[in-house]
């Protein structure tokens, strides 16, 4: 019975001593207590109070509780479960090797590359890239289309001198294979646009003044990588953007550089009063293109922060073979002309890709599947199209 001492055994006794009343009994067996002293005479039972070791434990907690504690302590081992009430997670200082976790924003950030995040072996973003449509079931990420992030015409360059193209509208192809809904895949892709830059230059700043129209004055660093998804509806085909913020802290861009590959355009960052940030643009540039086939990439040189040696600059892109943008994400000037444009050159792309993939079979053919026939797929041309050339 729980609560009531049972009477002990003899000293002495073979048998092992139960102490019952205990919230936990304790179980001693063989104590050396217990044996006979070598010449048979029992040996003297020390009083409770005199005993070094307690024999009688009352009160043993069954789990602990800590409250309030910064970190979540995980007892390894421990019989009873350690419960930890309203533990916050901490948010990581600047530099801090600690990946940060913001809970409750609409669209959550997540870290990829952090150890955290490879440990619970998530990685929704390469997810997602793989199969979007699976994830998106999955993790609700393709939203629908805001109405103003739908594009109907090609939006045109800041500058002609640096330019991917100037002409006024998208290929003719394009035009008429989205007329006649016939972009394939196009419309369940989801593009992979990296923004690669020095430290500091303002690679998150513009990010969110696009995606999240703010602007934090404070500097965080980014740790790793970090990234956003943007929806757009190109001629009537919806298109999808994930933009990927990448870690310009030399520490960081090993973690960062893993996540290079795959990318359709490149948005080089650099800060337009610092010469240094604008130097290293070349060394970002050939990091992200050793990832990436050079030919199928698209570039853009932008400086994040208004001010001086706009020439120099311009040059630079020039050179790279990149479009120039000057944006301010503080004020947010050129910001959304900028990644419209982004968006409008990489659906061309994507679709002129398609189109020339399709090859003999073009996009939009019925494919007839047949039980019977040996050869399962036949394709038969459903209309020929008036309007490519
Ligand atoms: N005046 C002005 N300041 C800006 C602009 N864009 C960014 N900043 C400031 O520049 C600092 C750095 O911005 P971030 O966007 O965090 O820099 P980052 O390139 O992402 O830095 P890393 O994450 O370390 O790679 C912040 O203090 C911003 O307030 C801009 O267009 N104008």
């Amino acid at each position: 019975m729980v609560g009531q001492p049972q009477p002990r055994d003899d000293v002495g006794s073979q048998r092992s001593r139960v102490i019952v009343g205990a919230i936990r009994p304790r179980v001693i067996v063989g104590s050396a207590r217990a044996r006979p002293t070598p010449d048979g005479t029992p040996r003297p039972q020390l009083a409770a109070e005199e005993s070094p070791r307690p024999r009688v434990i009352f009160g043993t907690p069954r789990a602990r509780v800590i409250v309030g504690s910064p970190r979540p302590r995980v007892i390894v081992s421990s019989p009873w479960p350690a419960v930890v009430v309203a533990s916050p997670r901490p948010r990581a200082p600047v530099g801090s090797p600690w990946p940060r976790v913001v809970v409750g924003t609409p669209r959550p950030r997540v870290i990829v590359g952090s150890p955290r995040a490879r440990v619970a072996g998530a990685d929704p973003a390469s997810a997602l890239l793989r199969a979007p449509w699976k994830a998106a079931g999955r993790m609700n990420i393709l939203a629908p289309v805001r109405r103003d992030r739908v594009l109907a015409e090609l939006p045109q360059c800041l500058r002609k001198e640096a330019a991917l193209h100037v002409h006024k509208d998208f290929h003719p192809r394009v035009t008429c294979a989205c007329q006649e809904h016939r972009t394939g895949t196009v419309g369940f892709k989801i593009s992979k646009i990296i923004v690669v830059g020095d430290l500091s230059v303002g690679k998150t700043c513009l990010i969110n003044r696009f995606c999240k129209d703010t602007f934090d004055k404070n500097y965080k660093a980014t740790i790793g990588v970090d990234f956003e998804m943007e929806r757009f509806e190109v001629l009537g085909i919806p298109f999808s953007l994930q933009l990927w913020d990448t870690a310009g802290q030399e520490r960081f861009k090993c973690i960062a550089s893993t996540y290079y590959r795959g990318a359709q355009a490149i948005i080089v960052v650099f800060n337009l009063n610092d010469v240094a940030s604008l130097e290293h643009t070349k060394q970002w540039l050939a990091d992200a293109l050793k990832e990436n086939d050079p030919s199928s990439v698209l570039l853009f040189l932008t400086p994040a922060q208004y001010a001086l040696m706009e020439k120099d600059a311009l040059q630079v892109a020039q050179e790279m073979k990149a479009e120039y943008w000057a944006v301010s994400s503080l004020t947010g000037e050129n910001v959304r002309e900028f990644f419209f444009r982004v968006a409008a050159l990489t659906f061309e792309a994507n679709v002129l890709a398609e189109l020339e993939k399709s090859g003999a079979q073009r996009i939009g053919d019925v494919v007839r599947i047949n039980s019977d026939d040996s050869n399962l797929y036949l394709t038969a041309s459903k209309k020929k199209p008036t309007c490519c050339p």
